[in-house]
């Protein structure tokens, strides 16, 4: 199922930005603050309207159905919040919402396949000992992995997550990591935005480089994130280090 994007422009924020995303992989969007990578993610996710085409398997995406998008793209935003105080189970749960029968058919929504999918994205997650907790009582990092749940408890296609390391620990992060690695196996397509350029080096198969709204660098980590292209897009200067794989930028 690509993941297509053509021409997308939004004035001041994405400047015709082409893009076709592989599913089976880990895409990492990279760039400085302001580059456009928030806006890009979004508009694919078709939270944040945007002039040029998207399309997943070549089906329109704007035009698809609310709840059949919501069943193959799952989006988890930047620094999201969760509208209300529920239990993180609760919330996970939530995640199911796109699957679940209409009310008049209520008596199949809790079924196996919805508390098989609650159950493994909580374990993913590292949130069983959490599962009564509500949200307000959680550190920052452990909303994150909640809000990253209910995304995988939708089982979808696509999952699109706006820097889902932003506040996780070393051990949580590369947990996460390997979370989105075992889903794309199985052949769910993974795009984040990351900041941090070791974790996208060592972990994507693929890197889209962001500047100016526009995409500067495009490959295999080793190129994308090669370091000319560190010194002329972040303006600073770098090397990496230690073997591929486990390669530390020092700058
Ligand atoms: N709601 C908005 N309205 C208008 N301009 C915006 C809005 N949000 C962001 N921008 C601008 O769009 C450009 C791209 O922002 P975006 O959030 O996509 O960047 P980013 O690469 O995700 O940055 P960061 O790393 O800081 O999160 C920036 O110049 C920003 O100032």
């Amino acid at each position: 199922m690509m993941l297509c994007a053509r021409n997308l422009t939004l004035a001041g924020r994405l400047d015709d930005v082409s893009l076709d995303l592989s599913p089976g992989q880990v895409t990492a969007i990279c760039g400085p603050n302001g580059a456009g990578k928030s806006s890009l993610v979004s508009a694919m996710a078709g939270v944040l309207p945007v002039s040029g085409r998207l399309s997943l398997d070549g089906h329109d995406l704007p035009a698809m159905p609310p709840r059949e998008r919501a069943r193959l793209l799952g989006y988890l935003p930047q620094g999201g919040e969760a509208a209300w105080d529920v239990s993180v189970r609760t919330l996970v749960k939530l995640g199911r919402l796109p699957w679940q029968a209409a009310p008049l058919h209520r008596a199949h929504a809790d079924d196996a396949q919805d508390r098989a999918a609650v159950a493994q994205a909580m374990a993913a997650m590292d949130l069983e000992h959490l599962a009564q907790r509500p949200l307000s009582r959680l550190s920052g990092g452990e909303r994150a992995r909640a809000l990253l749940a209910r995304v995988l408890a939708g089982c979808p296609r696509w999952v699109l997550a706006d820097e889902p390391l932003a506040s996780l620990d070393l051990g949580h992060g590369l947990r996460l990591l390997t979370a989105l690695r075992d889903q794309a196996a199985q052949g769910v397509g993974v795009c984040l935005v990351l900041h941090d350029l070791g974790m996208a080096m060592n972990h994507a198969d693929r890197v889209v480089v962001m500047d100016r709204g526009r995409v500067v660098a495009d490959g295999p980590p080793g190129e994308a994130l090669g370091e000319e292209v560190i010194a002329r897009v972040w303006g600073v200067t770098g090397r990496w280090l230690g073997p591929e794989g486990a390669r530390a930028l020092s700058l």
